[in-house]
C-alpha cells in the first residue's frame, strides 16, 4: 500500500548531497555566536536584520553577502562547528552521504591558514561519519573571480592534504570567468590525482559547459541549467550520463528561474539527463535537502517515482564505490515499493 504522504516520502527516502558549499550553511544564529567569541563585528545588528538582507537579484548580490558572512570564521573550532551544524541538520533529513565544497581562498586571503580551515572541516566530517553514519568526500573549490596564480598557490597548499581531498571544483562569479581561465590549474590538479568538477551554466552560457567538459575534463557539472539552450550539448550529456548537480531553491533565490513552476528539473529527467537535487547554500536560500525536494515536488507535481529517480541519481552521480551505489539503489527501490 503506497499511502505515505509525499512529505513523509521525501523525508524518509535516503539521499546523497553532491552540491553544498560549507560556507553556505552558516546560519545567522551561529554567525552571531562565532562573531561574538572572535570579537568580530557584523554589519547587521540582529539575526532578524541579517535575514532581511537575504534578498538577491543575481549570483553576485548573493556572493557579496556570503563572503562577508564567512569573515567571522577564524579558528579551527569555528570551521568544525560550522560543519558539525550542517551534518546534524541533514542527518535529520535522511541524508546519508555528502560531497561538500569548501572555498579555501575565502579564508586564506584574509589571513586564516589553509590548515586551520581544512582541519576543522575534516575533523567534523570524521565525527559525522562515526557518530551519525554520514559518509563523505571533500571538494576544494577555486574562486573563479580570482586569478590563475592564486588558484595555483591554493593547489600547492592542498597537496599535503591530498588524502583528505577527493576533487577540485570551480565556483563564484561565473559570467566573464570561463572555465578556460583555469585550464592549466585543472590539468595540474588531474596530474596530482584529483577528480574535477565545475560550476557551469548557472548564469553563464552553454559554451561554459562545453569548456568544463572539454578543457577541465570534469566528471560532474554543478548546476548546468543552461545546457537546455543547446540541443547538441544535451545529447552529449545524456550520452555520457554526465551528472548535473541541480539546486532548485538556489535557482529561485538567485533568479536563475523566476518561479519554481518553471524549474527545468522534470524536463531534465524526461530528456534522460542525470539530474540530482541539492541545496547549494541552504542557510541563504531557505532550505536544506528536503525543502528542495519538497519545493520542486509541489511546484512540478512530481510523482513518487520521479522523486525516487532523483534520489537514486544522487547515489549514481556520487563517488561512492560501485558496490555501495548498488546497495543504496536497491534500498531506495525497496523503499519505493513499501511507501
Ligand atoms: N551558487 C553558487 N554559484 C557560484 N558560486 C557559489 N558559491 C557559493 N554558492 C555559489
Ligand atoms: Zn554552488
Amino acid at each position: 500500500m503506497n499511502t505515505t504522504s509525499i512529505e513523509k516520502f521525501i523525508e524518509g527516502i535516503p539521499k546523497a548531497e553532491l552540491h553544498l558549499h560549507i560556507e553556505g550553511t552558516f546560519e545567522p544564529e551561529l554567525m552571531f555566536e562565532i562573531a561574538k567569541r572572535n570579537n568580530k563585528t557584523i554589519k547587521y545588528s540582529s539575526v532578524e536584520e541579517l535575514k532581511e538582507a537575504y534578498s538577491f537579484n543575481n549570483l553576485q548580490e548573493f556572493l557579496d553577502i556570503y563572503y562577508a558572512g564567512a569573515n567571522v570564521l577564524i579558528e579551527e573550532q569555528d570551521f568544525y562547528d560550522l560543519t558539525w551544524a550542517y551534518l546534524t541538520k541533514v542527518h535529520q533529513q535522511n541524508v546519508v552521504h555528502v560531497e561538500i565544497f569548501f572555498d579555501p581562498q575565502t579564508h586564506t586571503d584574509r589571513g586564516v591558514s589553509f590548515d586551520t580551515v581544512i582541519k576543522g572541516i575534516y575533523r567534523a566530517l570524521e565525527d559525522g561519519e562515526e557518530q551519525l553514519g554520514i559518509s563523505f568526500k571533500l571538494i576544494m573549490s577555486f574562486l573563479r573571480h580570482l586569478d590563475e596564480a592564486s588558484a595555483f598557490k591554493t593547489l600547492e597548499q592542498a597537496l599535503p592534504f591530498k588524502k583528505w581531498i577527493s576533487a577540485v571544483g570551480l565556483d563564484s562569479s561565473e559570467v566573464g570567468n570561463p572555465p578556460s581561465k583555469f585550464e592549466r590549474v585543472f590539468a595540474k590538479a588531474r596530474e596530482e590525482g584529483f577528480i574535477t568538477v565545475a560550476h557551469a551554466g548557472e548564469e553563464g552560457p552553454s559554451e561554459y559547459i562545453w569548456e568544463a567538459l572539454d578543457l577541465l575534463k570534469v566528471t560532474r557539472i554543478d548546476h548546468g541549467n543552461r545546457c537546455l539552450d543547446d540541443d547538441s550539448l544535451v545529447k552529449q550529456l545524456v550520452e555520457i550520463q554526465m551528472p548535473l548537480t541541480v539546486c532548485p531553491l538556489s535557482n529561485l533565490e538567485l533568479k536563475v528561474v523566476t518561479n519554481l513552476k518553471d524549474h527545468p528539473i522534470a524536463k531534465m529527467l524526461d530528456l534522460g539527463l542525470l539530474a540530482t537535487v541539492n541545496s547549494d547554500d541552504p542557510a541563504y536560500f531557505g532550505g536544506y535537502m528536503n525543502e528542495n525536494y519538497l519545493g520542486i515536488t509541489r511546484a512540478l507535481n512530481l510523482s513518487k517515482h520521479q522523486i525516487t529517480e532523483l534520489a537514486k541519481n544522487s547515489f549514481k552521480a556520487s563517488w561512492l564505490s560501485d558496490q555501495k551505489k548498488r546497495d543504496m539503489i536497491a534500498q531506495i527501490d525497496t523503499y519505493f515499493q513499501n511507501n
